[in-house]
């Protein structure tokens, strides 16, 4: 079975706890998995848990495998994007991304792996950026080959800080319709924090939300994302709008 499961998970910073007794999962691989909440509700501190660059009490399993403590180079390990991915290199996008595919493995580059990299930086629309130093890149540029250094590894569990946070509307939607395309065609299992609700409801396959510490609520976005919700945890009065094709809207009256 191919999903990711977290029992009881707790994390804190030095004396101060920060998560309770998470129960979250099964996040099925294949899909895309959003994790939603207010400003220091917690969630970077829950994916950096996953990653285990923070350690506590309770289990995080993948099926029926405990992956709490697996070594960096397990094929299980999650691969982790942070939200700031403080990239400032002389190196070119290229190099970037072919790095963490050499890291374990023969140093010598194959016609395989030119041919990935080559099908990843199109996929994410950055091909014309494979000379290019990373330190002459914009902040978007940045925040997509980050994400190519994660993907071109073939994990199992990808952890994605706000992915979009650096990107323009296109580049938005074209990166979330991407990385549901690649989680299913890959069977990957991927985490992302959004704080775009509109995005989290047209994209997610299952969504979280985090208040507090603990999870509020998970389900579908039509189950997570009510009125009753955006009140409780965002503190704004707001409702939903259904265009003709269906699609739901959040729109925002005020703050409360
Ligand atoms: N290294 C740290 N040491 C101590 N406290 C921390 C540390 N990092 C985060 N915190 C605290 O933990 C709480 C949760 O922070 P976290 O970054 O997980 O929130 P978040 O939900 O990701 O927020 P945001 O949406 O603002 O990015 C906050 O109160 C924050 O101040």
């Amino acid at each position: 079975m191919s999903h990711l499961i977290l029992q009881a998970v707790d994390a804190h910073y030095a004396n101060k706890k920060i998560l309770q007794q998470i129960d979250l999962g099964p996040l099925a691989a294949g899909q895309l998995h959003v994790l939603l909440g207010a400003n220091a509700a917690g969630k970077s501190t829950l994916l950096k848990r996953i990653y285990g660059e923070l350690t506590g009490h309770g289990e995080i399993f993948w099926g029926a495998q405990s992956i709490s403590k697996l070594k960096k180079e397990h094929p299980l390990f999650p691969r982790y994007v942070p939200q700031d991915t403080q990239m400032n290199s002389s190196m070119t996008v290229f190099e970037a991304i072919l790095i963490p595919l050499k890291q374990s493995g023969a140093w010598q580059v194959s016609d395989a792996d030119m041919r990935s990299i080559d099908q990843l930086m199109q996929q994410l629309a950055i091909a014309h950026l494979a000379a290019r130093k990373i330190q002459h890149l914009s902040g978007g540029q940045r925040q997509l080959v980050a994400i190519a250094q994660a993907l071109i590894c073939q994990p199992k569990i990808l952890l994605l800080d706000e992915p979009t946070s650096a990107l323009d509307l296109h580049h938005q939607f074209e990166l979330l319709r991407l990385l549901k395309q690649i989680a299913k065609a890959q069977q990957i299992c991927i985490l992302t924090i959004l704080h775009d609700i509109n995005l989290a409801l047209n994209f997610a396959d299952s969504l979280s939300v985090l208040h507090q510490g603990e999870i509020y609520a998970s389900g579908t976005p039509q189950q997570v994302i009510t009125p009753q919700m955006l009140a409780d945890v965002y503190r704004v009065r707001a409702h939903l709008l259904h265009s003709h094709h269906q699609q739901a809207v959040v729109v925002v009256e005020a703050a409360l």
